[in-house]
């Protein structure tokens, strides 16, 4: 596995192993402190094109004031042992003086996608994302590019901006990976005490509830939220950020009459949570045919 720190070595060495362009890239960025989620994703890359990409980036600009931005997690050794392990071919592990020599005066906004759930939390977070997936997509050039749907609005929000500047890159939706009792896997999850991780379980166990309950007659959007709240909260230190029922992947709400069982289009429930200090997110995809 070649390791690339610069912008010039990643250029030069994926010139030469994709002969020019004539041979397919599959591109998994990431923030690091890889887990199984990621190691899916990457193994996806590698299997569906000649060569895999890996980026380790904390992205500054997609962080708020007051985030965790100074404590993420970080493990380069192990990031590089599971990629390789993984079959990533270029592992690129750029510096924020490589990626940003100067505040970038350039933005990408993408509106209306992020006026809810984790862009309402996080104000000025999707622009952050935006501005560092484009930038990537522009050095790696990509002809697939792979992301996990436990940040699905993560995922509605690249695919639009893959739309409208015209990338040349498919996305690629991937399931989100969990721990055996249901924990969706984030590197996050490093932050949370033994009594927090215990109580987290409730947010993979509420959606399996909410994909119950869809299936009854008379469950409305409205009935779902507050039953799917109200679940959360049993938990006695899950302070709820944000539980919203959208349709997928315009994000516009629901209906709070609308009945659940009648669903037209696909519907995101999505949720972000807090154990003390540390925020999880989780979500489910509804299918209008009852399928999840
Ligand atoms: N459990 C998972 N299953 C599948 N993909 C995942 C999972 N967790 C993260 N990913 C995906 O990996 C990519 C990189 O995400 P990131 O490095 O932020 O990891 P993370 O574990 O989500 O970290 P964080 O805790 O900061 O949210 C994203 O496309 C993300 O959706
Ligand atoms: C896509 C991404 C790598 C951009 O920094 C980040 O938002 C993430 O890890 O999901
Ligand atoms: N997985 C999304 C990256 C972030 O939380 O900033």
């Amino acid at each position: 596995m070649i390791v690339a720190r610069t912008i010039a070595d990643l250029k030069e060495h994926l010139f030469a192993l994709s002969e020019g362009g004539r041979r397919s890239i599959g591109f998994v960025p990431t923030m690091g402190y890889l887990h199984e989620g990621h190691a899916s994703l990457m193994r996806e890359a590698k299997a569906n094109n000649d060569i895999a990409v890996l980026s380790v980036f904390v992205n500054p600009t997609q962080f708020g004031p007051n985030e965790d931005l100074d404590r993420y997690p970080r493990d380069e050794a192990r990031d590089l042992k599971l990629s390789e392990e993984s079959g990533i071919d270029v592992a690129f592990l750029p510096t924020v003086q490589e990626m940003y020599p100067k505040p970038s005066k350039t933005s990408v906004i993408v509106s209306g996608l992020t006026d809810r759930l984790c862009g309402a939390s996080r104000p000025g977070h999707f622009d952050g994302v935006g501005l560092v997936v484009s930038k990537l997509f522009h050095l790696v050039k990509p002809d697939r590019a792979y992301f996990g749907m436990k940040d699905a609005q993560q995922v509605a929000v690249i695919q639009q901006i893959v739309n409208d500047l015209n990338f040349d890159t498919i996305i690629v939706p991937c399931p989100t990976v969990r721990e055996p009792d249901g924990l969706a896997l984030s590197s996050r999850n490093v932050y949370l005490s033994a009594e927090h991780r215990a109580q987290a379980v409730v947010l993979s166990q509420s959606l399996a509830l909410a994909k119950d309950w869809i299936q009854e007659e008379s469950m409305t959007a409205g009935l779902l939220l507050s039953s799917v709240k109200e679940r959360i909260e049993s938990a006695p230190d899950a302070v709820i950020d944000y539980v919203e029922l959208l349709r997928y992947p315009t994000l516009e709400p629901l209906d709070e009459q609308e009945l659940m069982h009648k669903l037209e289009s696909p519907a995101l429930l999505a949720m972000a949570v807090k154990f003390g200090t540390t925020r999880l997110i989780d979500n489910s995809l509804y299918h209008p045919n009852g399928g999840v």
